[in-house]
């Protein structure tokens, strides 16, 4: 059976977003993010399509949504494995892949961006992606750092236009901040909210402030530990150890920093820093910066702080 289709549902010739209901979801970015957010949005009944450059990333996301089913799957259908199967593939049947971002936005409720953590691209895909899609069609971006209203300027749908944000791994995250800027009408704010409910996560209202509420505040904290290692004040693997044991985190930070993605995490900080260089707590880390010069971003290139099978 074909668990996936190429194909551009082309029956739709535009979204149809009824009520403000969010049923028909294109996300660009088959990532970590993209491809669990994808699979949260199918299993709960929508229809989905996965874009991103690459039909070999795409291939990847694929086998990431699989690996990530069976997981669930073993616990919520652990005594029922035929319900289990036939549940994984009716999620991987509600989506679809495609590098075609342009055709695959037109049938779509929600455009939901997540690609690198560059403010230039993210505007370059919206800016293009304005002119082809739908009226109505939603925008939002599952940014973790940069301004909501610097990237939906580069569209002319201020009002139809948010912040989506979701956390790693998406799965098994429940929060999703919800932002609204100071032009997002209160019916596009409601149809995210909404969305969020319907993915069954908790929703929380944040403003448009950089890093909104979690990242702001675990981002610094992560930065801070990195620091604290470079002034020869732990190791990475005691500091690890101290935050999981000491504060009942569930990762210590050089762990979440490579779960996370070093590079999102420097793209983080150090776009935080260009806006506020005095700002101690945006201060970079020459460590860092040394791993992402050498492409080791974390879990998924197989070594950041530590290394992966
Ligand atoms: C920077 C951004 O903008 C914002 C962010 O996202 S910041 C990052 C936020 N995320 C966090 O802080 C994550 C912190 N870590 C955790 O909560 C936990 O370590 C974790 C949920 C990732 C994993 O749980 P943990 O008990 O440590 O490890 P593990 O034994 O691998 O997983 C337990 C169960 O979780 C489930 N699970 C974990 N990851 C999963 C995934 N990707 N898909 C499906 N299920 C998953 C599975 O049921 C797994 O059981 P299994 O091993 O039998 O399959
Ligand atoms: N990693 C996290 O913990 C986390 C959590 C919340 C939010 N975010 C945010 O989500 C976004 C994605 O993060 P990620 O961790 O999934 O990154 P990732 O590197 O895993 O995936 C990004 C994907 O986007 C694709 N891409 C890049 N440019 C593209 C384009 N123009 N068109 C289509 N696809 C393109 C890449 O090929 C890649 O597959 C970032 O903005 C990040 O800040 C990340």
């Amino acid at each position: 059976m074909a668990f996936f289709t190429h194909q551009i549902r082309r029956g739709f010739s535009s979204s149809i977003i009824k009520n403000g209901v969010i049923k028909n979801v294109t996300i660009i970015g088959g990532g970590q993010m993209g491809a669990g957010i994808a699979q949260v949005a199918a299993s709960t009944g929508h229809t989905v399509t996965l874009v991103d450059t690459s039909e070999d990333i795409l291939k990847k996301s694929r086998k990431g949504i699989e690996g990530s089913l069976k997981r669930v799957v073993k616990k919520k259908f652990a005594d029922k494995p035929e319900a289990g199967e036939e549940f994984i593939q009716n999620v991987l049947q509600n989506v679809s892949i495609s590098t075609d971002a342009g055709a695959s936005v037109q049938a779509a409720d929600l455009l939901l961006e997540a690609i690198v953590e560059n403010l230039k691209v993210k505007q370059d895909l919206f800016g293009h992606l304005d002119e082809l899609a739908p009226a109505n069609t939603i925008f939002a971006s599952n940014t973790s750092s940069l301004p909501i209203t610097d990237i939906a300027g580069s569209t002319s749908r201020l009002d139809r236009f948010g912040g989506l944000h979701f956390f790693n791994p998406v799965p098994m995250m429940k929060l999703v901040e919800v932002v609204g800027t100071s032009t997002t009408s209160q019916e596009t704010f409601d149809s995210l909210l909404n969305f969020s409910k319907a993915l069954g996560k908790t929703p929380v209202s944040c403003k448009d402030t950089p890093g909104f509420i979690v990242n702001r505040l675990l981002v610094p904290y992560m930065m801070e530990a990195l620091r604290l290692h470079e002034r020869g004040h732990g190791s990475k693997e005691d500091i690890d150890i101290a935050m999981k044991l000491g504060a009942g985190y569930p990762m210590g930070p050089f762990e979440l920093c490579d779960y996370v993605g070093l590079d999102t995490v420097k793209f983080i900080i150090d776009g935080w820093s260009a806006k506020d260089p005095h700002n101690p707590l945006f201060a970079s880390s020459e460590l860092l910066n040394k791993l992402v010069a050498e492409g080791k971003y974390g879990k998924k290139t197989g070594e950041g702080f530590y290394k992966y099978k």
